[in-house]
């Protein structure tokens, strides 16, 4: 990896490369460890200029050490970070050049909203009068225009995180780096403010890592997301890949797959003993493994209907949602399933104790590879 600032021995940097320039941001084996806990281990990625990643996984796998790595709030002892092919190790943060969001926005409580999307521009020495232009068209990307003289402390929770938004797309930061933005807001302002933000990202062409436990949010912001286990990265896809291709067993319960049954897949479909759905085309035949969500398995009352072939079951427990039931089922002539989460419609609600049968829903069905049993097994 070439050396940023240079050292006696090196002499001076050679200017990045082309290819180098548009590569972003890239963690080769980074390392980080806190006295005897490895928070982070030989850690790969790259995130592309004008590409939003984020990074997702169970509380504890590393996500905010590999940000306040990035950000260089943290040291590594193993590996190399680089922008633009441009060592970073020996960069201090404030040269960087990347933008820093984090839960509780930490606003400028002394001064109103103009006044804090306006200090960064101010760092940047840009006239005034362009300043109070960019700062009017800030607070409307973020979808708060004509609040320039509201004061911090009364905004609402979604508003500061927007104005924290703001401040932070004014410093036009090359990389942005954002740490759970959304938690802490109710559901649906979380959901309207991730929408918001896809628009913010794409709209100002933004490098970004986003960190997350929430799945929507990282679906819905990211171009790719890393999923990172116990501080190694377990897989690094585009969302729908993730969702409907886990590589591994893990990732797919980590991704609400409560259920991993074998499967086949021949030419024409892929079978497991619940049924069979058609064989997608980038599914070779072959051993494969299903995770199933619950909206994989749909129930119908079983009343009426016999000889289907279709797989019978026998309703455990019930959970209302908004627009479908959610049941918990199990199969008495295959106890070796165990208990099954599958949906069904309001209008055809089966009793606790009553028989449903079963079909597979492509939809809710992720396709695991067979060899990726455990993660020690993936090559
Ligand atoms: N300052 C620290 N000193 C010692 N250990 C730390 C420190 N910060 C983090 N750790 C440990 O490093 C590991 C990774 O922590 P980190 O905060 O990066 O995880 P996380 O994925 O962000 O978790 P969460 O989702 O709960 O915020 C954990 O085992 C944690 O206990």
């Amino acid at each position: 990896m070439r050396a940023a600032l240079g050292d006696a021995e090196t002499g001076p940097v050679p200017p990045p490369t082309s290819r180098e320039r548009e590569e972003g941001l890239r963690l080769e084996g980074l390392t980080v460890r806190y006295g005897s806990t490895t928070a982070l281990s030989g850690v790969d990625l790259v995130v592309p200029r004008n590409e939003v990643l984020a990074v997702l996984g169970p509380s504890g796998c590393g996500k905010t050490t590999l940000l306040r790595t990035v950000a260089g709030l943290e040291r590594h002892s193993q590996g190399g970070i680089s922008f633009d092919g441009v060592d970073l190790s020996r960069v201090p943060v404030h040269r960087r050049g990347f933008g820093m969001v984090f839960q509780d926005g930490q606003l400028f409580g002394h001064r109103d909203v103009a006044g804090n999307v306006d200090f960064a521009l101010r760092m940047r020495s840009v006239g005034r009068r362009e300043r109070r232009e960019t700062v009017a068209r800030l607070l409307e990307s973020v979808g708060l225009a004509g609040y320039q003289r509201r004061r911090v402390a009364e905004l609402s929770g979604g508003q500061a995180q927007r104005v924290a938004l703001a401040r932070a797309l004014a410093a036009e930061p090359r990389l942005l780096l954002l740490d759970e933005p959304l938690s802490g807001l109710d559901r649906i302002l979380r959901e309207r403010l991730a929408v918001d933000l896809a628009r913010v990202f794409d709209r100002a062409s933004m490098t970004g890592v986003l960190v997350t436990h929430d799945h929507d949010e990282a679906f819905t912001l990211a171009d790719r997301v890393a999923v990172l286990m116990g501080g190694r990265v377990e897989q690094l896809d585009t969302p729908w890949r993730l969702w409907h291709r886990p590589a591994t067993e893990e990732v797919a319960r980590f991704l609400g797959c409560g259920t991993v049954l074998t499967a086949y897949a021949d030419d024409e479909a892929i079978s497991c003993a619940l049924g069979s759905i058609p064989r997608p085309e980038d599914c070779p035949t072959g051993p494969v493994r299903f995770g199933l969500r619950a909206a994989g398995l749909r129930a119908v009352r079983s009343t009426g209907r016999s000889g289907t072939g279709e797989p019978r079951a026998v309703v455990r427990e019930r959970l209302h949602r908004h627009d479908h039931v959610r049941l918990t089922v199990d199969v008495p002539e295959d106890p070796g399933l165990g208990e099954l989460e599958a949906v069904t419609a309001h209008g055809d609600l089966a009793e606790l104790g009553e028989e449903v049968t079963l079909t597979l829903d492509s939809t809710g069905v992720a396709v695991i590879p067979e060899k990726s049993r455990s993660r020690d097994s993936v090559g």
